[in-house]
């Protein structure tokens, strides 16, 4: 499958061309960044530490979309929303791991998957997915009276927040209880906030280092917790989840899924 790698430069655009390069089912196609990068014109393997690919980084993605089957998008929401129209009129499949994606730009994705196969998850790999189903079978056994916090800490450089991740496991908990994560969610406690509303989701947000991605879902009850969590050791899990909804996606009719769709996780 011939894909191209947005953000070919950034820390999971590097890590998706490796992962590309490592599945004898994909090949690189093309690599983009924004205009003015410094990586422009630079080879996209050996950017990625795997030896020349002969692929230059270029900032033109439409040159690149009509030779692709697929595209892997780790990037902004500007970006993505942009990318999703191109691949659209190209009809190829669209992988989105970006995150802090607004609901405006989520209605464009929407738009795109009547014509194209958008496969977005604000976390690729498949403990956290599977962590997914654990949250929201526990949320569902053990009902309101037990509070939900979910607690999430990156490296210092992630700019949005909560993270995706966090929100996916906060629509799973809200899935279990059948109630809406908007309506019950609470993302920040600062000064005299007053006790705890009964049925909201908490979530905390940590900064620092170079950590990859740590979650834990925890459940507190009268007299006892219950801890769901998961920590990314490599970003290579996420690039490899990525390839592998790409090649899911591959002939797929149009439509918006998700990473539980590619992993069979799916209820
Ligand atoms: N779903 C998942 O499993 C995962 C999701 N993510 C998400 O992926 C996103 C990227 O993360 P990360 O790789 O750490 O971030 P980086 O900042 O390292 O990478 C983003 C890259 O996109 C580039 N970029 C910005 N604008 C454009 C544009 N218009 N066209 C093409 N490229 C552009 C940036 O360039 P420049 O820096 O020069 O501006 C940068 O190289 C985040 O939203 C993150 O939360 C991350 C890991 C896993
Ligand atoms: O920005 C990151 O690094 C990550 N972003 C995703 C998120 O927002 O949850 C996934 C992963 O945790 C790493």
């Amino acid at each position: 499958m011939r894909l191209i790698v947005a953000g070919a430069g950034g820390r999971m655009g590097r890590a998706l061309v490796r992962a590309i390069a490592e599945e004898p089912e994909t090949e690189l196609a093309g690599a983009f960044e924004r205009e003015g990068s410094d990586v422009l014109g630079r080879d996209a393997g050996e950017l990625a530490g795997v030896g020349p690919l002969g692929i230059t980084v270029t900032d033109d993605p439409l040159s690149l979309v009509v030779h692709a089957e697929g595209a892997l998008d780790f990037t902004i929401p500007a970006a993505t929303v942009a990318l999703s129209e191109l691949c659209a009129q190209a009809r190829i499949v669209h992988v989105v791991g970006t995150t802090g994606l607004a609901a405006a730009d989520l209605a464009r994705l929407d738009a795109a998957a009547r014509h194209a196969t958008v496969i977005r998850s604000g976390n690729m790999s498949l403990g956290v997915n599977l962590l997914a189903g654990l949250a929201r079978q526990a949320a569902r056994a053990l009902g309101p009276d037990w509070d939900v916090e979910i607690v999430e800490m990156h490296h210092r450089a992630k700019v949005d927040a909560p993270s995706g991740t966090a929100l996916l496991l906060g629509e799973a908990v809200a899935e279990g209880r059948a109630i809406s994560l908007a309506d019950h969610s609470v993302r920040s406690r600062d000064g005299h906030v007053g006790a705890r509303p009964e049925g909201t989701i908490g979530f905390a947000t940590l900064r620092g280092g170079t950590v990859v991605g740590d979650h834990t879902v925890i459940l507190a009850g009268p007299g006892e917790r219950v801890e769901l969590g998961h920590r990314a050791e490599d970003r290579m899990i996420f690039a490899r989840g990525a390839v592998k909804a790409a090649l899911w996606g591959r002939g797929r009719k149009p439509g918006l899924y998700g990473m539980a769709d590619v992993l069979g996780l799916a209820d």
